[in-house]
């Protein structure tokens, strides 16, 4: 185990049916850094991501989120928070009640944590009463990262986090990032967007490049 390391993989490897997407992948996140992994479509960078959230289950390899694996414990999901998964949305629910929700389930008062506030931050303090699946692409993408900065983590997992967003919010979303590892947090992400990931303050490595060593 290796307590300076927020996500350790080594000898990743993972196929489609006889289709091998990732081979021997390794990579190293140190505590409190930005990782930005980039790459050509359908190079896995998703694949690697899903298996680093615990939500796919890799064909060989080790997975090691602050020294544990991954998905296994309740500690891994209050340390990580990702939006690798796209959200489900509660029918009848606002977009501030889901924040409230989140909230909730992470023991925080809703006030205390300042949900109109974050909402506002993230523009879209006007939707606050809007149902999410009634909001744009943009708007749903902004409600998704606001939730998931809302609630508490040492980790953030984010499946190009940049998409949807105009320039604007992507330097908002940038912004957040930046400050959240500025509080300690450490961030893995996949962009196709070098400048992006460069004012959210995270080294952009490329996916062929991580090989174990
Ligand atoms: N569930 C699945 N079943 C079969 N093939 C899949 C599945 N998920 C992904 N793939 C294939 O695996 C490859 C890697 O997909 P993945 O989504 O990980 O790539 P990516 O680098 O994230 O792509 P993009 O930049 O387009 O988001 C692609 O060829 C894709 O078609």
């Amino acid at each position: 185990m290796d307590h300076e390391l927020a996500v350790k993989v080594r000898g990743l490897s993972v196929s489609y049916g006889s289709t091998p997407v990732l081979v021997d992948v390794g990579l190293t996140v140190p505590v409190g850094s930005g990782v930005c992994i980039t790459g050509e479509n359908g190079i896995g960078k998703s694949t690697l991501l899903r298996c680093i959230a615990s939500l796919q289950r890799p064909d060989a390899g080790e997975i090691e989120v602050f020294g544990g694996p991954p998905g296994s414990t309740p500690e891994f999901w209050r340390a990580v928070a990702t939006t690798v998964e796209p959200p489900t949305w509660y029918p009848g629910l606002t977009a501030r009640e889901h924040a409230e929700l989140v909230c909730r389930a992470h023991g925080l008062d809703a006030a205390e944590a300042g949900v109109d506030e974050a909402l506002d931050r993230f523009g879209i303090g006007t939707h606050a009463d809007a149902n999410p699946p009634s909001m744009s692409s943009g708007q749903k993408q902004r409600l998704t990262l606001a939730l998931a900065l809302l609630r508490p983590s040492r980790l953030l997992i984010l499946d190009e986090p940049e998409q949807r967003l105009d320039p604007e919010g992507r330097a908002t979303v940038a912004a957040m990032l930046a400050a959240y590892r500025k509080d300690g947090g450490t961030v893995l992400m996949a962009s196709h967007d070098d400048a992006f990931a460069a004012a959210a303050g995270a080294v952009v490595t490329g996916m062929a490049d991580l090989v174990t060593a």
